[in-house]
């Protein structure tokens, strides 16, 4: 169960200030949704948490500590496209996540521990509906099936964090309430803090426990050096849910519950003929 701090963050390149004084605290396995205008700095702000960017002033903590200076296994990433190795198969993808964790110089893993791990994948794969599809390549997969592989990809490290950019926006809008429904299963089987920067509003209110909006009040060219994007918004969505309790659908859902569709998902591999 991971927090995440941010205490006034200020990211600039050359002399463009790109976030200005940013300051958040999200508690433990909250699911974050990051919106805001086209390059107001929410792709910068991700990947920061993933520590590919450093800040220039201000200080990021997980947990306390200060966030560690190379991305690791504590943070998974998926990001809208090419999350995946296309060179691997469906099963080839998740345990290569696993075996990049435990044998970082080889990338192999053999024995007994190489059967734990397939099975490990191979369960996860299911859980993420992609049974049947272990020995596909990512080539012969639909995008809503290519961004579960990268979902399992991901969750199968373990992460603290998970780290989403835009990661269902390029599905079409059937696939996308399917793939929603298996994020907050996951997000709920996992005991992971989510950070997920999107353009969809509805997306945002479906899955997030908090909304987040960043915004650059003063946006002219002459003012990109002195302004940076700041917190325009920061709403609640889930009030009332306490970190660490899982997120039930409500038996008789209230009008402003996140809608959930059942059924079988129009991105199920049965339904696939590649
Ligand atoms: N490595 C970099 N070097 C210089 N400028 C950068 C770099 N990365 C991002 N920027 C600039 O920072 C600003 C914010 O970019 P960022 O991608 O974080 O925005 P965003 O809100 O995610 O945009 P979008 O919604 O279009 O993806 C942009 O003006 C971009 O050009």
């Amino acid at each position: 169960m991971t927090a995440i701090s941010v205490h006034h963050l200020w990211k600039e390149y050359g002399d463009q200030i790109v976030l200005e004084d940013i300051s958040l605290d999200f508690t433990p396995r909250s699911f974050i949704a990051l919106v805001g205008p086209s390059g107001c700095g929410k792709t910068t702000f991700l990947r920061i948490l993933l520590s590919e960017e450093t800040v220039t002033r201000g200080e990021v903590l997980i947990d306390g500590k200060p966030i560690a200076r190379e991305p690791g296994a504590d943070r998974g990433v998926v990001f809208q496209r090419y999350s995946v190795f296309p060179h691997l198969t469906v099963l080839g993808n998740v345990v290569l996540a696993a075996e990049m964790e435990e044998a970082p110089f080889t990338g192999r893993l053999f024995g007994p521990r190489r059967r734990q791990v397939e099975e490990e994948a191979r369960a996860l794969i299911e859980e993420v509906g992609l049974k049947g599809a272990e020995d596909k390549y990512p080539a012969a997969l639909s995008g809503g099936m290519q961004q579960r592989l990268a979902l399992a990809q991901a969750i199968m490290r373990k992460p603290k964090i998970l780290l989403l950019d835009e990661p269902f926006g390029a599905l079409d809008p059937g696939i996308r309430a399917d793939i929603h429904q298996l994020m907050l299963k996951l997000w709920n089987s996992c005991e992971m803090t989510v950070v997920m920067v999107t353009h969809d509003l509805k997306e945002a209110f479906t899955l997030a426990t908090r909304i987040i909006a960043f915004e650059r009040r003063r946006n002219r060219p002459e003012e990109k050096a002195r302004y940076g994007a700041t917190i325009a918004k920061d709403i609640e969505v889930w009030p009332t849910r306490i970190a660490g309790k899982t997120r039930q659908a409500s038996p008789t859902p209230g009008r402003d519950d996140p809608a959930i569709p059942s059924g079988p998902g129009r991105d199920d591999p049965a339904l696939q003929t590649a």
